[in-house]
């Protein structure tokens, strides 16, 4: 459809082709849909115009994704200009009010391709974590606390109970909704369709792994997160009637341990699904330089965390994604030329209790592996990012090749086809 400035328009999206929620389950054109997804951070930073994107090569990934059967991307749609090391740069946001078009026009392109390949996405506003500025970065505007970079203090606990300040930060709060605004208000400037109206996005969410504080979260520091998801939630529905969406939260782990929480904080009608994410590394599970020490106890936990997510699900009756989970290369190595035998069997244990439990009718969505690395290549000797080296799916504040799926990875990319070919053929 060309319209009369001779922009080429997509036609308005049909109803039911936005993705629904009918008995814990998402529904979508009259089926039941299940995400094979990516986490695919930089999509909308590949899709910008100038040097910081790379358009040609986001086509290319976005068909190669498509042909494995992925159908999902998790996106970020905005970052915050910080002094922390970590951070990808440049940002979407150099101030509060201050907008990178260029950049944000970026994830215009990527919409636009995603919609050709009939793909959705899920894109979130904000980050708990500093490698794109985030939360802190807000603090450090409207409190003048120093925007602390856990890479650099070693010190996560302090960050993580600083950072949750943010919920409490009416001055934050105010650019925190003014840039949910710019976004879900956006007009795409590729296809001059209003974000609102857009159905390959599958849902607004609020942060990438927003928690209450750290591991000793107070009572009322929980309160306060319980309230800003209800709150930020029904803001972004207020503004969008025909969008889903969720937190962000990795569950129990981004929840002080406190099921309770966890359930209290996803109640609320405003958030439609559930998320949550699996770290045996990062939690401390799984000892990758002793691998066969420590592989029982992590998968031991890792499927109990599967599965009680899951039954936390049927409790609220809400459909929930596995929107996060990685493993590292063996040795370990940061290095693409490692193996990937470790990992490959970390991704079958997750799949396979995915799909089967999908497969039974229970509320588990689908998954995103995080994250895809694609054609990009690790640039420095030390394996960490520098501005204009190619964006993988590790983000500045790890090593790129820790938990990246590279295009040579073909066992793994394999493995991610079964299973979306396991989890696309769900007829319910
Ligand atoms: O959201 C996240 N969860 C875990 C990833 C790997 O450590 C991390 O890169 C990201 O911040």
């Amino acid at each position: 459809m060309v319209s009369a400035c001779g922009m080429v328009e997509a036609a308005p999206a049909a109803n039911n082709d936005f993705v629904t929620v009918k008995d814990s389950h998402f529904v979508r054109k009259g089926r039941a849909y299940y995400i094979a997804g990516a986490n695919f951070w930089y999509g909308g930073y590949l899709g910008a115009a100038n040097s910081v994107g790379d358009r040609a090569r986001l086509m290319k990934e976005l068909d190669n994704m498509r042909a494995l059967g992925i159908n999902n991307l998790r996106v970020l749609a905005v970052s915050e200009k910080t002094e922390m090391k970590s951070a990808v740069r440049p940002a979407t946001t150099s101030a509060p009010g201050q907008y990178d078009e260029e950049l944000l026009a970026g994830l215009d392109f990527l919409m636009a391709e995603v919609a050709k390949r009939d793909m959705t996405v899920v894109i979130y506003l904000n980050n708990f974590w500093q490698w794109s500025g985030g939360m802190t970065q807000y603090l450090n505007w409207f409190e003048g606390t120093p925007a602390l970079d856990p890479n650099v203090t070693k010190d996560y606990d302090t960050y993580m109970q600083k950072t949750a300040g943010f919920y409490r930060n009416a001055a934050a709060q105010t650019e925190y909704r003014n840039v949910i605004a710019k976004i879900v208000k956006r007009v795409n400037t590729v296809t001059g369709k209003p974000y609102s109206d857009d159905a390959h996005i599958l849902s607004w969410q609020l942060a990438n792994e927003p928690r209450p504080g750290n591991g000793k979260a107070t009572p009322e520091e929980k309160a306060v997160y319980v309230k800003w998801i209800d709150e930020v939630a029904g803001y972004i529905h207020s503004l969008d009637k025909n969008h889903l969406v969720s937190s962000g939260s990795e569950g129990l782990a981004g929840s002080a341990h406190d099921a309770q929480l966890y359930l209290d904080a996803h109640r609320t009608k405003n958030i439609d699904y559930l998320t949550y994410h699996l770290w045996p590394k990062n939690w401390g599970w799984f000892d990758s330089n002793n691998p066969s020490g420590s592989w029982d106890n992590a998968i031991g936990k890792s499927r109990d965390y599967l599965n009680s997510h899951i039954e936390l699900a049927k409790k609220l009756g809400k459909p929930i994604v596995l929107e996060e989970f990685g493993l590292d290369r063996d040795g370990p190595s940061f290095s693409i030329k490692a193996s990937t035998r470790l990992r490959d069997r970390f991704y079958r244990e997750v799949f396979d209790i995915i799909a089967t439990r999908a497969g039974k009718g229970d509320p588990i969505a689908g998954f995103n592996f995080w994250a895809w690395g694609g054609m990009g290549r690790a640039a420095n000797a030390d394996f960490w990012w520098k501005p204009g080296n190619d964006f993988v799916g590790d983000p500045p504040q790890e090593e790129q090749g820790l938990y990246s799926v590279f295009d040579s990875d073909v066992s793994s990319l394999l493995l991610i086809k079964e299973y979306a070919d396991r989890l696309h053929a769900i007829k319910r």
